[in-house]
């Protein structure tokens, strides 16, 4: 379970299915959940009053529920909004490295946990000889391959092999994305020094995502000096993306002959055999009887997405917890018809798109929709404008809307102007398609 709060999502579901609805509604829904430390489940409700009915009628209930999720007892502790705070045990929040190696052993990130196959195994052997010899064995590695097909499984991997075996090695994994968005940050701060110290001081740098970097010149600028340090200095560099050096358009090429100095590395989706694996590991793990049959409907329906052959396992975990039907080909249908729908594209926001503009020209999603007239944010106010129509379809007076007010033929001339840069200027179009491609992939 990826957390407490998802797990108790489930033992939520669990009381449902003992209790009339309006009890439900009126006494449980709300519940918070806080944590989860050794054998006691920390809660919180918003009242009182609340609180003392939930402790004295549905304490013996939630146990219940616990533990048949759980598969044992555990103790509650509720509090209430009112009462003496409990001391809550955030994670640390900067530490996106730890992730993996704290999320309770139910699944980590390991290479004894990664299934190998054809589809897998060179992008395998690259990591492992990588983690077993930094910087001298592929520098960079670059591993590259389609969404949920195992590179950050890979990275955290290479991590926690290095943590383990090299004593003292300053490790640190960052998302493309986050890379950007801490440098915006740190210029904004004035800490960039602090920002560069951080990043040239490590022994392994791990970048997942590092197409995110693409068409940000800043950043690029940034990276470019990052990776010469630390390249010069003997330090090992791992980057992971959704493709290859030479399909991110409008990655400077000096950035772009760097990740094809070492090794590129390509992750295929995984053969028939694989995913069966996968599946059967998973089911082990969560502790869950698939049979032959069920597995091979799985592995047929699902093909190029790891991280949906998991989804559909975990489904069937939460039918046997909740409703207590065992796997079959029946309910496999429906945990897969689920699993698909919770893929559907999540509609792209104005806001998103904004933003993200605003990340690539380095300016805030504020000033975009205001009225300021400098030459820059006027740019980057009619780019944003022409991907809203591009990607939304909206019609012009609501883009107009949007943006503070604008009429219908400012948003046509911005539309315009946009359409005759790209017309004259390569580069200006490419830096557009890929802020297009990294909205719609994201
Ligand atoms: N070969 C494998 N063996 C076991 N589990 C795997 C394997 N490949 C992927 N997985 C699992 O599939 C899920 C998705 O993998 P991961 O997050 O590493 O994909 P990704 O390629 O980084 O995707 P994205 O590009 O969307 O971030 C994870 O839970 C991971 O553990």
């Amino acid at each position: 379970m990826e957390s407490f709060a998802e797990l108790f999502g489930l033992v939520l579901e669990n009381c449902r299915t003992k209790m009339s609805d309006v009890a439900f509604n009126v006494w449980l829904k709300d519940i918070v959940p806080l944590r989860l430390e050794g054998s006691t489940a920390y809660l919180k409700v918003s009242t009182e009053f609340k609180m003392g009915i939930i402790q004295d009628k549905y304490t013996k209930l939630l146990q219940t529920c616990f533990e048949e999720v759980l598969g044992f007892p555990v103790e509650i502790s509720i509090s209430c909004t009112s009462s003496p705070p409990i001391q809550q045990q955030e994670p640390a929040s900067n530490s996106a490295a730890m992730e993996p190696f704290i999320n309770g052993g139910e699944y980590e990130y390991t290479f004894a946990t990664f299934i190998v196959g054809p589809s897998n195994k060179f992008a395998h052997a690259a990591s492992i000889a990588v983690a077993a010899n930094p910087a001298n064995a592929y520098n960079p590695l670059f591993i590259y391959g389609a969404s949920g097909l195992g590179k950050t499984h890979l990275l955290y991997a290479i991590c926690e092999d290095i943590r383990r075996n090299k004593e003292g090695y300053n490790i640190i994994y960052v998302k493309g994305d986050e890379f950007t968005n801490e440098l915006i940050n740190a210029i904004g701060n004035k800490t960039t020094a602090a920002f560069h110290e951080k990043y040239r001081q490590a022994d392994v740098l791990l970048v997942d995502d590092i197409q995110f970097i693409g068409g940000k010149e800043g950043t690029q600028e940034e990276f470019f000096h990052t990776f010469n340090t630390l390249y010069e200095a003997g330090k090992q560099i791992v980057l992971t993306s959704d493709r290859p050096p030479k399909e991110i358009k409008t990655l400077e090429d000096r950035l772009r002959t760097r990740f094809e100095w070492g090794l590129l590395a390509d992750i295929q989706p995984p053969d028939f055999e694989t995913r069966i694996a996968i599946i059967r590991r998973k089911a082990q793990l969560l502790d869950i009887d698939i049979p032959d049959d069920v597995a091979e409907y799985i592995a047929n329906k699902l093909k190029t997405n790891i991280r949906q052959l998991e989804g559909v396992v975990k489904k069937l975990k939460a039918y046997k917890l909740l409703q207590g039907t065992s796997p079959s080909i029946v309910i496999a249908q429906n945990a897969i018809r689920d699993i698909l729908n919770d893929n559907l594209p999540v509609p792209v926001t104005v806001e998103r798109i904004i933003s993200e503009v605003g990340r690539t020209y380095g300016i805030s999603s504020q000033d975009i929709r205001s009225n300021k007239r400098s030459a820059q944010i006027s740019a980057a106010r009619q780019v944003s404008i022409y991907i809203v129509r591009e990607i939304t379809q909206m019609s012009m007076s609501t883009i107009g809307e949007e943006f503070g007010g604008r009429d219908h033929s400012t948003i046509v001339y911005a539309i315009q102007q946009v359409e005759k840069n790209m017309e004259h200027d390569q580069r200006y179009k490419e830096t557009i398609e890929d802020i297009i491609k990294n909205i719609r992939d994201s």
